[in-house]
């Protein structure tokens, strides 16, 4: 399923100009949506919600979803990321450690029910595709599903059905959106807390794209932006406790002997703030990815997507959207703590991942 997915990915254009494309569009579509609350205090997460939702979409459906308010695409996000929250509530981690607990109410109980919500769903909303499926024109990833399930109907152990089906679109929806929406709020929240770095990327916007829409390969002279966005990633740590993990062989680590199936929760603030790897870990400091004459570089212990067999399969189409969606916001408009608040904190909340807690920011156009 993991090859699947990542060459549907590429067909569909994840890593080429056609999904550069479709970002590009969306952002012009944030802007406009964003334009209607200029000089107001607004929560992002709102908006961006919806952007980075219809990306997934273009992938999965072939098409986005042109209203921001449109309540399919609202009820598939709110599901995905209400299940992220719980499952690193409190309650659930002391579930985990001891699975005896599961008769006794909680979250637990809840994630069990928004799954089996979110099952059903998915399969009114998105798999009604099946009615008009064209299998020479496959508008997505879910088309390219069914038609290799056609093709491997007779195979009574293929992997092709529809509960695998449905479970891959739910870790699309949840993995794909909450991740890159909450770190592009943390990259527009940490321009609000350091108004000389929102200067100096205005400045780099202004110098070398202009009034011309933001490209991915503008990113080659966007030293000072780019190390903005790496040192964001690092610093919001998105994932905190990574994905879990299992020894597949016994294996002596350090002096520890570890046998076959050991539980590994690698949590990637081991390399993330690395202090023998950052020289100011525990700042933000887009420094730590520019070389003494201003030049990006990168740093090997930059792994917020983590690494190995199941490195995170999004990475290259996360990389583009968080590059572009910050750019063009920034291109467009300013960012400032809501008139009369001096301080602007950025705490993160409490869950599988680790979104900034949602603040108003004070929207200003760039004229
Ligand atoms: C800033 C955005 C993102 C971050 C920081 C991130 C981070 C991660 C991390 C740390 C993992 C765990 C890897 C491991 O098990 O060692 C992961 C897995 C995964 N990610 Fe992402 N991710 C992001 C965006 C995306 C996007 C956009 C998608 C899909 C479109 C995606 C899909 C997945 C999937 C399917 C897995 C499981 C891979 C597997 O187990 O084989 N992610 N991600």
């Amino acid at each position: 399923m993991r090859r699947f997915t990542l060459s549907t990915f590429r067909d569909f254009g994840v890593g080429k100009r056609t999904i550069e494309d479709k970002i590009t569009e969306e952002c012009g579509f944030l802007n406009k949506e964003l334009d209607l609350h200029k000089n107001e205090s607004v929560e992002l997460k709102q908006f961006l919600n919806v952007a980075v939702g219809n990306i997934i979409s273009s992938i999965v459906l072939g098409h986005r979803f042109d209203n921001y308010q449109h309540p399919t695409l609202l009820r598939a996000l709110h599901l995905a990321h209400e299940n992220l929250r719980l499952i690193g509530s409190p309650s659930v981690i002391i579930y985990n450690v001891f699975p005896i607990l599961r008769f006794l109410p909680g979250n637990h109980k809840k994630i069990m029910r928004n799954i089996e919500e979110q099952h059903q769903f998915l399969r009114e909303t998105f798999l009604n595709h099946l009615k008009v499926l064209e299998r020479d024109d496959q508008r997505g990833y879910i088309d390219a599903f069914l038609v290799k399930q056609l093709e491997e109907k007779e195979n009574p152990n293929s992997y092709f059905h529809e509960m695998n089906l449905i479970s891959i679109l739910q870790t699309l929806f949840a993995a794909g959106t909450d991740t890159t929406i909450a770190s592009i709020q943390y990259a527009i929240s940490f321009m609000v807390k350091y108004p000389e770095i929102q200067k100096r990327v205005h400045e780099e916007i202004d110098k070398v794209i202009g009034t011309s829409q933001p490209q991915f390969y503008h990113r080659k002279n966007m030293n000072y932006t780019n190390a903005v966005v790496h040192e964001t990633q690092r610093v919001a740590n998105v994932v905190p406790m990574n994905v879990p993990h299992a020894t597949t062989r016994d294996i002596n680590f350090k002096g520890y002997h570890l046998p076959k199936g050991t539980y590994i929760i690698p949590l990637l603030e081991s390399v993330l703030f690395d202090k023998t790897q950052f020289e100011k870990a525990e700042e933000f400091y887009p420094e730590h990815f520019l070389d003494s004459s201003g030049k990006f570089i990168t740093r090997p212990a930059f792994l917020p997507f983590s690494t190995g067999k199941r490195i995170c399969i999004g990475e290259t189409l996360a990389k583009m959207e968080l590059y572009l969606f910050f750019t063009s916001l920034m291109q467009k408009f300013s960012f400032h703590p809501p008139p009369g608040e001096s301080d602007f904190d950025i705490k993160p909340a409490v869950g599988f991942t680790s979104p900034p807690i949602p603040r108003k920011i004070y929207i200003v156009p760039r004229t």
